[in-house]
């Protein structure tokens, strides 16, 4: 047997034969089985996996996650995804693998840089103002204090952010175009939450040859890439005959302007079907996710509006405020968007560990030898709230945590950013990051200073993945109801 076989195993008697202990992990609140069962078994153990493949290792030791991250074309994402992210958002950088992936990510960069981000901020303040006001108007209709639903204005938010920065094109909340995309997520959403939904990726992982069949589903491209052709195609044509886009500070300017003839249009188009919806759900879960934090800890959202009133509301303004910069931080941590990522070696290879592992042989290994084909989970979300990394309250939204020193010495994980594996690390970190961080830094001080949030009592907000991570009430997604008053400035 391999040094895999005699790893700690997740109890057997929570997994079912069929399902593994998969099934059980994706429909428990997020993260809550791993962190379970890493208390019980230690930073790195096997978990039976679903349709009786190959155990899966999940790894929250941080040298070993660092090993992973840093040879990200070793260990590539698994053939589990890939068939779904080309069908849904394309052959962009989510996607591509290897060299094709080097060459795309390079091409992108530009568009990401902290010059590109600064120039979107505008367009941030601008949707960011409409968005104040409909929840100003929606509160006065209902008389002063209202209970509203925070994803019914969210979400229309971001997406309308993303479709300005992406390609200067208004997908604003009462827009048809908007109307199509947000409907077809909802009904993702819905069906990624049934067994169907959960059960498809993992016999396209096993079959992959599945998605050749004639099923009409399996090809058919998702509604947000008709759209976003549609528009996208538009503009290569307006490109062609004026050169206008070249000017711009959009993503897809960005990208006409600096790869030029270099990346073809299909794959150009590819990329910003990837960026509005990866853009879109996540940054979205990070915003309600704080937002709910901040109404359950009234003096942190105080303490956050009396910072952000004093200010400019400008991004360079606004970026300098220490207490909003620890609030946002510790959002990040406590609520990856992406709770988890899955990895598979491509080549036999010995992992470091920062803590020795002791085998169910009583041997104790420093390193861990693996075959070609194993499979790897890195569970963000216990990762981010170890407590024996973050303290006994790393499980709790704590702002000061990040102003203090006490964080000073600790093996803390690394990222963009900040430090915890929200956007992972290496090659394969999230491109968007500082995008992300702009927008929900913009966003939570913008609401927080025009409106005061509390948590509605005896309402349950759990997180599901969804694919991200959701706000889920009594079984339904897209659910976070909060009372909200408006705040008038003296
Ligand atoms: C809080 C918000 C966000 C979080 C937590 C987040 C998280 C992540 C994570 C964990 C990955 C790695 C996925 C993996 O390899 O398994 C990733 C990749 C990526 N993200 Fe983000 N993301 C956020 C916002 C954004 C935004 C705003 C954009 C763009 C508009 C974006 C675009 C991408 C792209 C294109 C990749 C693929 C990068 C590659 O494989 O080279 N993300 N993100």
């Amino acid at each position: 047997s391999t040094t895999k076989d005699k790893l700690p195993l997740a109890p057997l008697d929570e997994a079912s034969l069929v399902l593994g202990h998969q099934y059980r992990i994706d429909k428990t609140e997020c993260g809550v089985e791993y962190t379970r069962w890493t208390g019980l078994l230690g930073k790195v153990f096997r978990i039976k996996a679903a349709l009786f493949q190959p155990d899966v290792i999940i790894v929250s030791d941080h040298l070993a996650i660092q090993h992973i991250t840093q040879n990200a074309y070793t260990y590539s994402k698994s053939e589990f995804l890939r068939p779904i992210i080309a069908t849904l958002l394309g052959r962009g950088v989510l996607w591509a693998e290897g060299d094709e992936h080097r060459i795309q990510r390079k091409l992108i960069a530009p568009a990401f840089t902290p010059s590109a981000i600064k120039a979107m901020s505008p367009t941030v303040l601008q949707v960011l103002d409409k968005t104040v006001q409909r929840f100003q108007h929606d509160i006065a209709a209902l008389g002063g204090t209202a209970m509203l639903n925070l994803p019914d204005y969210i979400g229309p938010c971001i997406f309308e952010i993303v479709g300005r920065v992406g390609f200067n094109h208004d997908l604003g909340y009462n827009t048809t175009e908007s109307k199509q995309v947000l409907a077809a997520w909802k009904q993702d959403v819905q069906l990624f939450s049934t067994f169907g939904g959960w059960l498809a990726p993992h016999v396209i992982g096993i079959m992959p040859w599945i998605t050749k069949l004639p099923i009409k589903a399996l090809h058919e491209d998702s509604i947000v890439k008709k759209i976003v052709y549609k528009i996208g195609n538009r503009m290569l044509e307006e490109q062609k005959l004026t050169g206008e886009h070249s000017e711009g500070t959009s993503i897809f300017s960005v990208l006409v302007k600096e790869s030029g003839s270099k990346m073809d249009e299909k794959t150009l188009l590819d990329n910003i079907v990837t960026f509005l919806v990866v853009g879109h759900e996540t940054t979205a879960s990070a915003i309600h996710f704080t937002l709910y934090d901040l109404a359950r800890n009234l003096e942190a959202q105080t303490r956050l509006r009396e910072e952000v009133m004093d200010v400019d509301f400008t991004f360079e303004a606004l970026d300098k405020l220490p207490y909003l910069d620890a609030v946002v931080r510790e959002g990040i941590r406590l609520h990856p968007a992406a709770r988890d990522t899955e990895r598979v070696a491509l080549e036999d290879d010995v992992i470091p560990l920062r803590h020795p592992i002791t085998l169910a042989d009583g041997s104790v290994i420093t390193s861990l030898p693996v075959k070609k084909g194993d499979k790897f989970i890195l569970p963000f979300m216990t990762t981010n709230q170890d407590p024996d990394v973050w303290g006994p309250d790393g499980a709790e939204f704590v702002p000061e945590r990040w102003l203090d020193n006490s964080l000073e010495g600790r093996d803390l994980p690394r990222g963009p950013y900040t430090p915890t594996l929200s956007f992972l690390d290496g090659a394969r970190m999230c491109i968007g990051w500082r995008l992300a961080v702009m927008e929900i830094k913009l966003v939570i001080a913008g609401l927080v200073k025009a409106m005061e949030f509390k948590e509605v009592p005896g309402v349950k907000v759990d997180r599901i993945a969804s694919p991200a991570l959701q706000p889920f009430v009594n079984g339904q997604p897209g659910r976070l109801p909060v009372r909200v008053t408006p705040v008038f400035s003296t």
